[in-house]
Formats: structure tokens, C-alpha cells, sequence
């Protein structure tokens, strides 16, 4: 059990730890849309209440190097657990490296199911994932190594389903992937060796939906990979320049989709006999179409057609459903995280945020687990199904009356909700729409302090990594914003390597309580400040608390 601190019992009433999804603190002025956000909430804590910032990306959230950005999952794995764990980039980096990735059973089952054998006809290798080296969901050089070490271990024939990134890597980036890609799979197929893209198209049109908020996008995926159907092009490089013809100013994740064939007959569609490897390791995305590819009896969509395939996930997406079964590397295998330490304790939770961050405030936050915990409550509010560039106030005021609501009910002690302007409406790369969502957060903090000043509680307010704070790309030499020839910025929707703020709020801290701003402070030092802000020790396992109790 966690014991109770010794000189301090803790605030009255509820913890509330309040995320604002892709709220980085700017290092320059020039696009950053939360400088340019009116944001007199935000601006008074800042100025009022105590604040330090943390640390969210790169090793601090069990990313490979401190090169690589935060990301909503890493984010929240570690402010749930208050611990860090080598995460899917690493783990499955490491596993390459060693070799262990093709000793697992899973990859000889998919190579054993397509390897030439003698006389009988040999199955199709396919790989469908993110195409970039991000290295949020997917990392490019993990599919090249899988390619290399399948020819290596005699299978014939390799398709590629791509799907195009800009959202983790810069918008209009696509040819910088597919180019050098594309010349890489010509060298290596020779001696009977066939590797080729065969189908793809934007992230955010085809396949990699989440949390069951447009399964449609995930059935134009199949249609595309499985079927053989759309708009058909000689080669990837030609579909990528070919698309972005017929649809000028569409950035690269919203490109619509593409099949490569031959005579008219698509190159690379999936049937019975083939494997299948979906190479992105991160879940959230991967989850629905997998099923699609798993299940026995399925309705999300019509599939037309159930091809047979030996199917595995580059991690298991899902531990609670055992998503997908095969899996080439194992998940971090996440422990006493803060929801369950604080289950318990007797306390009870609630979680609370709109579709498109719901499983992040709940699974992701309870280190990967989808089964709620002994006196959890969760509330997803329905997100829109638009560009959210288009409504950037997003569920914001939704959110903030479930979580009104939940105070005035004095039943929970323990709250945590999600805010997902600044990242969603961050990734779509328009400034403008970007510093309304900002704006509308703010709107939303108005409503909700007075309800948790009211019930006697206090408030943590962070994020999980940036992104609004940085919505033009910096110049890979200089770090500043790089301007195009004629004086004009290049957008930029990816997350940011800033730090985050944390604000400790609430007349019931008012003036007793302050953070301690350390070196290290980041993500998972969150968990045990929360605890002692309940009166509570943190978990032995926790990364330090940063409450100053004076
Ligand atoms: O999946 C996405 O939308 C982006 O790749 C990462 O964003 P998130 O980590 O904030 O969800
Ligand atoms: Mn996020
Ligand atoms: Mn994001």
C-alpha cells in the first residue's frame, strides 16, 4: 500500500491533472501559435500560480535519442506510470540490433508461410505501415531491414503498402522517403528477388484510424491493400506526383490512395497464403485494421473478401484482447501505474476526454491496459468527423461540462481529462485554425478552475509533448524558422522537441504549495506529485515527486 506522507495530509477535496494534448512552451515567438493565442487563463497561472517545466520527448519518455520528439503515447505512459520504459521505437531498434527480432517465432511463421518452397507456389510477403522515419508509430529502417533479412532467408516476393506520413515528419516530405525507397527495392531485386510498392496512400484517408473514430478510412484502406482497388500508377514515385497533380495544396497525409499495377492488374493484392506484417509499433493506430485482417466474424465493414494470411504486428497492440496474436516484438510491459496504485488506495477516478484522445487518457495512461481498474469511471465525448482545422474548438467545452459535472458529483477524488486542440488542430499545419484551439482551451480552463476551486480541490496542468508551439519548420542548421524564398514560412505539423509547462493550481494550494523545478523534472515525476498531493507517498517504483510542501 502507499503510505501516507509524513508532513503533509493532502488537499481536501479532488486532484485534478489536466493535459493539454500538443501544448509545448515556444522558443520563438514566430509560429508559435500559443504566443499568438489569446489566452488570459493561461497567462494569469503562468504569472500566479507555480510553474516549472518539464521535459517530454527523447530519452525522458523511453524514446531511442533525445532527437526524437514526444508523443502522445510515450506522454501518457508516462505520466500514468511515473516511471519510464523503453518504448516501441527502442524496443523494436534494439531487437534489429541484436537479431533477436528474427529468432521470435512470429517472424519464421510469417517467412515460413511465403518462403519459395520446392515446386509449390510460394506466398507474397506484404508489409503495410507509416512510411517515414518519425518514429511515433513506425521508423522506415525497420522496414528495410525486415526486406533485406526476408530476401536473405529465401522469400521471392515482397509488396509494400506506404502509407504516406507528413504529420510525424514534414508535410510535404513523401518523395524524400519513396525516392531513395523505391531505387533501394530495384537494386535488391535481382536473382528472382521481387520487392516493390504496391499500394498506399495519406495516414489520415486511408487505414491508420484510432479508437473507432472512422472505420470508413480503415475500409478504404482494405479496399486499397487487400482488393487492388483505386486509382492505379506505374510506380510509387509517379503515384505520389501523379496524386499530388490531381489534388494541388493536399499535404502528404491526406493524399487519397494508390495502386501500383501492371497492364492494368494490380501488383500487390493479398490472398490466401500470403503473410502479412503491419511494421508500425505503436497501437492506437494499428489496432482496427488489424482486427479487420484477425477476426473470423467481423462487421465493422464489408471486407468483400477474407483472404487467408499469416498476420503480424510489429508489437501486440492491445494486451487485455491479445491484438494481433502474433506479434514480432514484445510490448514494454508497463507495472504499477498510478491508476492502479491509486485503485488501490480506494480512491476513486475519472477519466475523461473526446474520441480522439480517449484511449489516451485511459489506456495509454494506465500503461496499456483497457479493462478499467476497481473505482475508475470514463467518459469519451464523440469527437467531430472533419479536418479539425475546420472546427478547432474541437469538444473542448464538452469536455470541460463532463468534468464539471463529475466535481459537483463529489464522487471522485482522483480526475484527469484531455484536451486535444493543440496537437489535433496543431498537426493540420494551419497557424490560424491552431491558435483558436488555443483559444478555446483557455475558454475551457475559465469554466473548469472555479469548479475544482469550489469543491476544495486542486489542479495539475501539463501536456504531454508540443506542438501548437512550433508551427513552422526550423531550419535543421540554425533551429530558427526556415523561410522560403520569397519570405513565406513552411508549415510544420509535427510535434516539437519543447519542454512543458506543469502549474500547480487551487486556492486550497494557494500559498503552502510550490513545484520544484529540477534538471531532470519531466513526465514521470508527475505520478508521485499527484500522490502527494492526495497525502500519500509515492510508489516505490515512481520517478520523484516535484511538490515543495514548505
Ligand atoms: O497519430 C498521430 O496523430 C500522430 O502521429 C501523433 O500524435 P499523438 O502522439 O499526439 O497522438
Ligand atoms: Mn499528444
Ligand atoms: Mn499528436
Amino acid at each position: 500500500m502507499l503510505q501516507k506522507h509524513p508532513a503533509f495530509a493532502g488537499v481536501q477535496g479532488p486532484v485534478v491533472v489536466i493535459v493539454l494534448d500538443g501544448y509545448g512552451i515556444p522558443k520563438h515567438d514566430v509560429g508559435s501559435a500559443i504566443d499568438a493565442a489569446r489566452k488570459p487563463t493561461l497567462d494569469r497561472l503562468l504569472a500566479e500560480c507555480p510553474n516549472i517545466r518539464l521535459r517530454a520527448h527523447g530519452t525522458a519518455v523511453g524514446m531511442p535519442s533525445d532527437d526524437d520528439m514526444g508523443n502522445s503515447e510515450v506522454g501518457h505512459n508516462a505520466i500514468g506510470a511515473g516511471q519510464v520504459y523503453a518504448q516501441g521505437a527502442a524496443l523494436v531498434a534494439n531487437a534489429i540490433a541484436a537479431g533477436t527480432i528474427w529468432e521470435g517465432s512470429a517472424w519464421q511463421e510469417i517467412v515460413a508461410a511465403t518462403r519459395a518452397g520446392d515446386g509449390g507456389k510460394a506466398g507474397v510477403l506484404h508489409f503495410i505501415g507509416l512510411f517515414s522515419d518519425g518514429n511515433v508509430h513506425s521508423h522506415i529502417d525497420h522496414l528495410k531491414a525486415m526486406v533485406l533479412r526476408a530476401r536473405d532467408e529465401g522469400v521471392r516476393t515482397v509488396r509494400i503498402h506506404a502509407l504516406l506520413d507528413g504529420r510525424d515528419v514534414p508535410e510535404t516530405s513523401a518523395l524524400e522517403y519513396v525516392v531513395p525507397f523505391e531505387a533501394f527495392l530495384r537494386d535488391i531485386s535481382t536473382g528472382g528477388f521481387d520487392a516493390r510498392i504496391a499500394s498506399g496512400g495519406g495516414r489520415q484517408t486511408i487505414t491508420m484510424d484510432r479508437y473507432d473514430a472512422n472505420w470508413p478510412m480503415v475500409a478504404r484502406g482494405w479496399r486499397t491493400h487487400v482488393l487492388g482497388e483505386g486509382p492505379q500508377f506505374a510506380n510509387a514515385v509517379e503515384a505520389v506526383n501523379g496524386l499530388r497533380a490531381r489534388h494541388p495544396g493536399t499535404i502528404d497525409q491526406d493524399l487519397p490512395e494508390f495502386i501500383i499495377a501492371e497492364d492494368g492488374k494490380p501488383i500487390g493484392t493479398i490472398e490466401d497464403g500470403d503473410s502479412v506484417v503491419f511494421y508500425n509499433f505503436r497501437g492506437d493506430r494499428a489496432i482496427e485494421i488489424t482486427r479487420a485482417f484477425v477476426e473470423t466474424s467481423f462487421s465493422e465493414f464489408d471486407r468483400v473478401r477474407h483472404p487467408k494470411v499469416t498476420y503480424a504486428g510489429m508489437l501486440q497492440y492491445d494486451g487485455d484482447l491479445q491484438l494481433p496474436k502474433r506479434f514480432l516484438v514484445a510490448p514494454p510491459a508497463i507495472k504499477n501505474t498510478s491508476g492502479e496504485w491509486f485503485s488501490k488506495m480506494g480512491l476513486t477516478q475519472f477519466a475523461c476526454s473526446e474520441t480522439q484522445k480517449f484511449g489516451h487518457v485511459t489506456y495509454f495512461w494506465n500503461g496499456n491496459r483497457s479493462n478499467k481498474f476497481d473505482g475508475e469511471t470514463w467518459q469519451e465525448v464523440p469527437s467531430d468527423v472533419v479536418p479539425f482545422e475546420q472546427r478547432p474548438w474541437m469538444k473542448a467545452a464538452e469536455i470541460t461540462d463532463a468534468m464539471i459535472a463529475a466535481l459537483q458529483s463529489g464522487q471522485y477524488k482522483v480526475l484527469r481529462c484531455n484536451y486535444a486542440n493543440g496537437d489535433m488542430v496543431g498537426h493540420t499545419g494551419n497557424f490560424r485554425a491552431a491558435t483558436m484551439a488555443i483559444e478555446a482551451v483557455d475558454l475551457a480552463l475559465a469554466r473548469l478552475l472555479p469548479a475544482i476551486d469550489a469543491a476544495g480541490g486542486v489542479a495539475l496542468i501539463t501536456a504531454d509533448h508540443g506542438n501548437a508551439d512550433e508551427m513552422f519548420e526550423l531550419d535543421k542548421k540554425t533551429r530558427q524558422p526556415a523561410q522560403n524564398p520569397d519570405g513565406s514560412y513552411k508549415a510544420k505539423t509535427a510535434h516539437t522537441l519543447n519542454p512543458v509547462p506543469l502549474i500547480l493550481y487551487g486556492k486550497a494550494a494557494a500559498g503552502k504549495l510550490k513545484l520544484r523545478q529540477t534538471d531532470t523534472a519531466g513526465l514521470s515525476n508527475i505520478a508521485a506529485t499527484v500522490a502527494n498531493l492526495l497525502g500519500l507517498e509515492k510508489h516505490e517504483t515512481w520517478d520523484d515527486s516535484l511538490l515543495d510542501i514548505g
